[in-house]
């Protein structure tokens, strides 16, 4: 029976998720269930951590000061370097050697706010004499190892050695109180985890919890199906409720099954062929591994474009998905649903620093739901990147065009109208936009911190391909002619959509990538103590989500396109609003939990979400 080591109120110092740092952090609570405590961090966070995460803080100082009198020479060099020193240092004073002898010789130091005393936090500040502020609170060797490892540090530290620390965190109420933590967040290469935050049954429930999670298993099909009853009406609205529905029977099809298994088992083929960039690396997950992915997806768009035209050449009915499409929906329905059990079902059997933070409720249905393992694979295929870039996305653009085609028909035109067109050629760039920038998905929400369950299954292979062509299939029977100056102006909305949502994510991405890109030296940058830096001027430094403004904005010019008679074609924008700004507090919420008080100075810096002055 595991004792229990450290009681309410004492403080200690607990390891920041992540990381091999450690702040002094006040213990509220054990729980014996899980065998974890649940600590205070001075600047307000909580979190779950286990006990091998937390030393007792009288013990962690005899052991940090005796173990920083044995540092490497490298170490020592590194501690005689002031914050000062590094942020003086730019791209274009150093040469390439001396920049990167510096990442080689460096040691990453962040200021941290001071530590306050609060109602929650009635401490004192951990280490407040200048003489040793260089020595505390760095608890394992990782950083003596890793400066034996240039290429990892090459990648992990470039941010600092630049100088681009422009904009230094708050300075200190005197220096009685200050700080300072060395951090070597060099483990990117190959180290493996060290410590990973507990997925705990605590972590807080997302959409609305276990009751939420039973509305929206429910509420999700149901809504597709009323909006693929209500766009075959000719005068589709809120107000024909309940639309006219089929016999149940038809609703099944096994032809249309067979075809979505078709088309999956194609994608599948193409994403396992060799081909394109072969292996990128995911981005450091939390437990410090780096996962492998191929990303083909611009190959896969290309090869289904030809294998498409060439079935239409040979004589194969495009226009059958048009005739079919409730069909096609129910069976991609059934697809979702078996697969988000497969995965539920998994995710009770692997280790727990393989799942995600959230869909660990203990509710069957809820984690059923939001989805628990972060990275389902088998062998090398991962299932969660593979549905969420292909089967969905590029079927979203084969039934764009199967719509024209059927507009073409159903209207007795000799071309697809305008309207079509637009649809069509914007939602297609963005999925290409997308294929073509595959690799920048691997930093987004979804990738690195969603578990894979049935919200993403049935999202990307549902309600992907069947909600997001309502335009175009609204269109086949809903003309809607548009003179030149509409036709301009929609498509110059588009552009500038486009502009700011393709600059803004590329931005990001570089920058996580490779923050020392001398492209991006002239940007600002907050630094955090996970070793990461927030990016704080250039489009990051506009609002905190520059790409959801650009992606709304795109939104906008597809449905303009379909004109003002009725709600329906608008309903993506209306859904991408309510999307996106759930989304931005989820994600808030996650980058307050990882990044503490930097985060909140990157929000009282950049105060807008995603509309400028607005939102
Ligand atoms: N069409 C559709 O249905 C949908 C489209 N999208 C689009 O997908 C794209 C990805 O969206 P999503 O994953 O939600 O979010 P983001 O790509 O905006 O990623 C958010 C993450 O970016 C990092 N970040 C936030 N602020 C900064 C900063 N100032 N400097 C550096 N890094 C920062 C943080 O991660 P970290 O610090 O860990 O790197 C944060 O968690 C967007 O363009 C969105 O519009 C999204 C949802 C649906
Ligand atoms: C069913 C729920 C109510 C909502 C599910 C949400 C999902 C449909 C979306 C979550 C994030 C997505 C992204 C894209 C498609 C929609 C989902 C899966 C994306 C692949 C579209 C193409 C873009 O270029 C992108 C940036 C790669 C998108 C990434 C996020």
């Amino acid at each position: 029976m595991p004792t229990v080591r450290f009681q309410s109120g004492e403080m200690v110092m607990g390891r920041w998720p992540g990381s091999n740092l450690y702040y002094e952090v006040k213990v509220l609570r054990f729980s014996p269930k899980s065998q974890l405590y649940t600590v205070i961090y001075k600047d307000g966070t909580e979190l779950e951590l286990k006990d091998q995460d937390i030393k007792s803080a009288t013990g962690f100082r005899t052991r940090s000061r005796s173990r920083s009198r044995s540092r490497s020479p490298a170490r020592r060099r590194s501690r005689s370097r002031s914050p000062a020193r590094i942020t003086r240092r730019s791209s274009s004073q150093s040469t390439p050697n001396s920049r990167r002898d510096a990442k080689l010789k460096d040691v990453l130091e962040v200021r941290l706010k001071p530590l306050v005393g609060g109602p929650a936090n009635p401490t004192k500040p951990v280490e407040n004499n200048s003489n040793n502020k260089h020595e505390n609170k760095e608890e394992n060797d990782t950083a003596n190892k890793v400066t034996e490892k240039p290429e990892a540090k090459v990648e992990a530290e470039p941010e600092m050695s630049q100088g681009r620390y422009n904009l230094r965190r708050r300075k200190d109420d005197g220096d009685a109180k200050a700080v300072e933590v060395k951090q070597l967040q060099l483990e990117e290469e190959e180290a493996k985890p060290t410590t990973v935050p507990a997925a705990t049954s605590t972590t807080p429930l997302d959409f609305g919890g276990r009751i939420g999670a039973y509305f929206w298993l429910l509420f999700l099909p149901a809504w597709v199906l009323f909006l693929l009853l209500q766009v075959t009406l000719v005068d589709p609205s809120l107000a024909n409720f309940p639309p006219p529905l089929p016999p149940l029977e038809t609703l099944f099809d096994g032809q249309a099954l067979g075809i979505v298994l078709l088309w999956t088992l194609f994608q599948a083929l193409l994403y396992i062929l060799p081909v394109g960039k072969v292996r990128v690396k995911s981005m450091p997950l939390r437990t410090g591994e780096r996962l492998k992915y191929r990303t083909n997806g611009f190959f896969a768009i290309v090869v289904s474009a030809v294998a498409v035209a060439a079935a239409v050449y040979q004589g194969v009915d495009l226009t059958y998905i048009h005739s079919n499409f409730l069909q096609l929906a129910v069976a991609s329905f059934l697809g979702s649903f078996l697969l988000s059990v497969y995965l539920y079902v998994r995710s009770r059997y692997v280790p727990p620093d393989q799942l995600a933070l959230g869909g660990n409720s203990g509710n069957v249905v809820y984690d059923f739901f939001k989805g628990h393992e972060l990275n389902p694979r088998i062998k090398n295929f991962d299932l969660k990147f593979f549905c969420e870039m292909r089967p969905g996305l590029i079927g979203w653009c084969v039934i764009n065009f199967a719509m024209a085609l059927a507009e073409m028909q159903e209207q007795h035109l000799e071309a697809p109208s305008h309207a079509m067109i637009l649809v069509n050629l914007f939602q297609l760039l963005y999925v290409v936009d997308g294929l073509w920038n595959e690799e920048a998905i691997l930093t987004t929400m979804d990738l690195m911190h969603d578990g894979f369950g049935f919200m993403l299954a049935f999202g990307d292979l549902v309600w992907v391909p069947f909600t997001y062509s309502l335009q175009a299939y609204y269109l086949v029977t809903h003309p809607n002619p548009l003179g030149l100056p509409a036709l301009i102006a929609i498509v110059a909305i588009k552009l500038l959509g486009f502009y700011i949502f393709r600059m803004s994510n590329s931005q990001k991405n570089a920058f996580r990538r490779n923050p020392s890109d001398p492209k991006l030296a002239h940007l600002k940058t907050i630094p955090t103590a996970t070793g990461k830096s927030l990016l704080v001027s250039g489009w990051w430094g506009v609002v905190r989500h520059p790409n959801y403004l650009g992606d709304l904005i795109m939104a906008l010019a597809w449905s303009l396109p379909c004109g003002f008679s009725h709600l329906l074609p608008w309903y993506y924008m209306i859904y991408f609003i309510i999307l996106l700004v759930h989304r931005n507090s989820r994600d808030m919420s996650e980058c307050r939990r990882k990044y503490g008080s930097a985060w909140d100075e990157y929000c009282q810096t950049v105060r807008y979400r995603i509309i400028p002055g607005i939102y």
